[in-house]
């Protein structure tokens, strides 16, 4: 018995040895657990929409229409009008059921948003809500292989500003309704459909009012479903299927005015900086030094650990043991802009205006940085870094418009609103595997968290790493199929939205 103890080195690694292989079955037991416990289930189900190929050209054209009606947000205080209401005008017309049905009440909100109630025939069920919005962000033909507002087809895609974000899902919910109601459907569970046309400029005009009518009326909503996530193909590295994400908590948002002031003067005695030189110097140390990095210190670490069976090995136990390592995770992903935003608050330079003729000397520079807070941080810890970075009392900070993150709405068994998207989007998306996560852009939504805790950001579309930069940005597009997919899962999601509670979990066979 005394004699391991002559050979402390042999002990030593005996010990090690061990450690290792109680450490290993840890990890191991981990993964395996979690990944039996985050399987997809099936049921019936809602009946699924068999379009005939007259609807389904009726589909196409009615998202090219509304592509083609320019409803562009150009800044917080200027939108195209005249586009707005034609764009009402058209879906009036497009939509002739949705419009003349004695179950649905129309109201134009806030000068050009759009509610629905569509009564249902059992006031026991409290009513849910579909959101989107049909204003767009700018766009300019250069580098579009297609004119951004021409909703012309090009290789079995639909291109142009706002077929992703976000008329595909106004036309994709109003044509699920025309075709439920053609086919003789009359819901259960009452809900409202609203259309904000200010969500890219915060719609305080939009979905603002159309929250302060709803509210009037005394309304709590059973969920909320607006845009946001998606189901994601190839975007997280290393799964091995598309998953879909709902996002059950946004981030907040700082949009932060820089401004520097100097004499005016010639430019032929110019001071040794100018209101440009001190502002672009502030300006670049803000990019130059980015946010702390606070992954795991918020929701987005059950994405991961929920999704952890669909990883590749050996993913699947890294993203199953976060605990351990969340800090080699949270390097990696901080590598692609859209990995980046998980993992902190981000920063972008996103104007700058300076200067009014090339021999004066600029009285004046401002710049405007818009920050998307991780959900741990709060808008007062974000502006304290900013002060502390730019530390140049010659820079005037002034908050135009901030929010904290929102909060995490519920994503347990028993919520109706996030079970029922789960089981539609398995339905429509053949049993992608679904989990809940931090939306990292801004929605209309956060205006109605007085009307529910329940509020999902997930827009049914297939989103490969190559789309998202589409997004605000060049060749926005969606596919023929995905658009029909768009209609399905409302389609569904609407029929499915009649149980009174979340149906009971079967899981499908192994062999599926
Ligand atoms: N959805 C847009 C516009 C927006 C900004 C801020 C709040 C809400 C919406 C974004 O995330 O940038
Ligand atoms: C895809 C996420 C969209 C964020 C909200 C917007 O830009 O309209
Ligand atoms: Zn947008
Ligand atoms: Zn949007």
């Amino acid at each position: 018995m005394t004699a391991h103890w002559r050979n402390p080195v042999g002990t030593l690694l005996g010990v090690f040895v061990v450690g290792v292989a109680v450490l290993v079955a840890l990890l191991l037991i981990r993964t395996y657990t979690l990944a039996e416990t985050k399987r997809v289930w099936l049921d019936k189900g809602a009946l699924e929409a068999e379009l005939t190929q007259e609807e389904r050209e009726q589909l196409l054209e009615a998202l090219k229409g509304a592509i083609r009606i320019p409803t562009v947000s150009f800044s917080e205080t200027e939108q195209n009008n005249t586009a707005l209401a034609e764009f009402g005008q058209y879906i009036r017309k497009a939509f002739p059921l949705v419009f003349s049905s004695s179950l649905i009440q129309h109201e134009v909100v806030g000068g050009y948003s759009h509610l629905f109630t569509v009564r249902g025939s059992d006031n026991n069920l409290q009513p849910y809500m579909l959101l989107a919005h049909f204003d767009v962000v700018p766009a300019t033909p250069e580098g579009w292989e297609v004119p951004p507002f021409s909703g012309e087809e090009h290789n079995g895609f639909i291109y142009g500003r706002g077929t992703i974000d976000d008329k595909n899902c106004v036309i994709g919910i109003l044509q699920a309704l025309e075709f439920l109601l053609k086919r003789g459907y009359k819901p259960r569970r009452s809900f409202y459909i609203g259309f904000g046309h200010d969500e890219e400029i915060s719609g305080n005009y939009g979905a603002m009012k159309i929250v302060e009518t709803l509210q009037s009326r005394g309304i709590r909503l059973s969920y909320l479903l607006d845009e946001g996530f998606a189901v994601l193909d190839g975007v997280i590295h290393g799964t091995r299927r598309p998953v879909a994400l709902i996002g059950t908590t946004e981030k907040g948002q700082i949009t932060l005015n820089l401004s520097v002031e100097k004499p005016p003067g010639h430019s032929s005695m110019p001071p040794r900086q100018t209101s440009i030189g001190i502002l672009s110097e502030a300006m670049s140390r803000l990019e130059k030094n980015p946010m702390p990095n606070m992954f795991g210190n918020g929701p987005e670490s059950s994405t991961f650990e929920d999704l952890a069976g669909e990883f590749v090995f050996p993913l699947n136990i890294v993203m199953a043991n976060l605990w351990l390592f969340s800090p080699i995770v949270s390097r990696i992903m901080e590598q692609t802009p859209s990995g980046n935003a998980f993992v902190r608050t981000t920063t972008a330079l996103s104007i700058f205006n300076a200067g009014i003729k090339s021999n004066v000397i600029p009285p004046i520079a401002r710049a405007i940085v818009n920050f998307r807070l991780h959900p741990a941080h709060t808008v007062e810890e974000v502006l304290n870094i900013v002060r502390n970075t730019i530390m140049d009392e010659q820079v005037v900070l002034s908050v135009v418009k901030a929010f904290d993150p929102l909060p995490v709405s519920p994503y347990d068994e028993e919520n109706f609103g996030y079970q029922t998207l789960k089981r539609t989007i398995h339905h429509v998306y053949s049993a992608a595997p679904v989990a809940p996560g931090v939306c990292v852009g801004n929605t209309d939504s956060r205006h109605f968290v007085n009307l529910t805790d329940s509020i999902y950001r997930f827009s049914p579309i297939v989103m490969k790493p190559e789309d998202l930069s589409r997004i605000h940005g060049l060749n926005e597009r969606i596919s023929k199929e995905g658009l029909e997919a768009i209609v399905q899962f409302y389609y569904q999601l609407i029929q499915n939205s009649d149980s009174e509670k979340v149906p009971g979990p079967h899981h499908i066979p192994e062999e599926l």
